[in-house]
């Protein structure tokens, strides 16, 4: 039988962890085995079980693993891949990064080498398996591309972009976890301040997020026509949403998104990063 491919995370903070525990519920890791590091590994020692190893030594982690997930912050990836130089395996490994505007080029530059990598952008719905995750590679063979698909199609939905709107993605999919957080922290606070109590509140907002987007989901249909259905004439929807769009709800939104890409531009030149 074909042995599974053991997967090392490494920085294993808030979107490392949150892969790592969609992972674990979508039943991947059996029978494989998963390195999780970080310098400082006391947060996450509980992690420890038969299959999964805490460690702070990524070369150690790297030995033992096949698809190397890279999951520090932008400025901390150069020292990390330069670090595991001596370990990398070009017929071996498989280097995923989730790292923010770094290409495929340099992380290629840093590691030493031309190995098989991959970019991907999940958000961290991933936890509980709801993730859009965006992956993006140049040329790598297509039984990688399918290793690399594998993992993230059983923690959400997947989409193969050019390298080139991996910015986007990092703002409309990863970011856009934060974006929507907040619109649905308004809608309680709205809700509260018309009577509901906070949970009461967190539950409606919560599940009626949940059923716009599986109607959009469902029918495949365009958000305004899903809108036409709830806005009665001169009823109470259409007035609380022309409040709102005179208030710059949408420009708010698509402002809010091109600013966020603006500062990927900017994490991209080095005399921006921090130290
Ligand atoms: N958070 C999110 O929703 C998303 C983040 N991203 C990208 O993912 C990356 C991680 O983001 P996020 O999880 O938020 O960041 P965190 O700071 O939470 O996680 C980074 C982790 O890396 C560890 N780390 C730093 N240096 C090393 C090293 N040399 N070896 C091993 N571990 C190390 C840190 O722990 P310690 O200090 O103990 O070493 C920390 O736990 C970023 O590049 C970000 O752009 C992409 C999509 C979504
Ligand atoms: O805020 C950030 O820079 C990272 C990338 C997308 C989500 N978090």
């Amino acid at each position: 039988m074909k042995k599974l491919k053991n997967i090392a995370i490494l920085g294993a903070g808030n979107l490392g962890l949150a892969i790592a525990d969609g992972l674990q519920r979508a039943g991947f890791l059996a029978d494989r085995k998963l390195f999780l590091t970080r310098r400082n590994t006391r947060s996450i020692e509980s992690w420890k079980s038969d299959n999964v190893e805490v460690t702070s030594d990524n070369k150690y982690a790297v030995a033992g693993a096949d698809i190397v997930l890279l999951c520090v912050q932008p400025h901390q990836i150069e020292h990390l891949l330069k670090e595991l130089r001596p370990v990398l395996d070009s017929d071996r490994h498989i280097l995923v990064s989730v790292i923010t505007a770094v290409g495929i080029e340099q992380l290629s530059s840093y590691a030493g080498g031309p190995f098989p990598i991959i970019r991907a952008m999940p958000n961290t719905a991933i936890s509980v398996r709801e993730s859009m995750t965006c992956m993006a590679h140049n040329g790598v063979a297509e039984s990688v591309q399918t290793e690399v698909e594998n993992i993230f199609a059983c923690v959400g939905k997947t989409l193969w972009i050019e390298e080139p709107l991996m910015q986007a993605a990092t703002v409309v999919c990863a970011s856009g976890i934060a974006f929507w957080m907040r619109f649905i922290r308004a809608t309680m606070q709205g809700g509260v301040q018309l009577g509901f109590d906070a949970h009461d509140a967190k539950e409606i907002a919560v599940q009626t997020c949940l059923g716009a987007a599986s109607l959009l989901n469902g029918t495949g249909k365009h958000p305004e026509e899903e809108i036409d259905r709830v806005t009665t004439p001169m009823g109470c929807t259409i007035v609380g949403l022309n409040e709102m769009e005179h208030n710059g709800l949408s420009s708010a939104l698509i402002k809010g998104l091109a600013t966020s890409f603006e500062r990927i531009n900017q994490m991209k030149k080095p005399d921006n990063e921090p130290v």
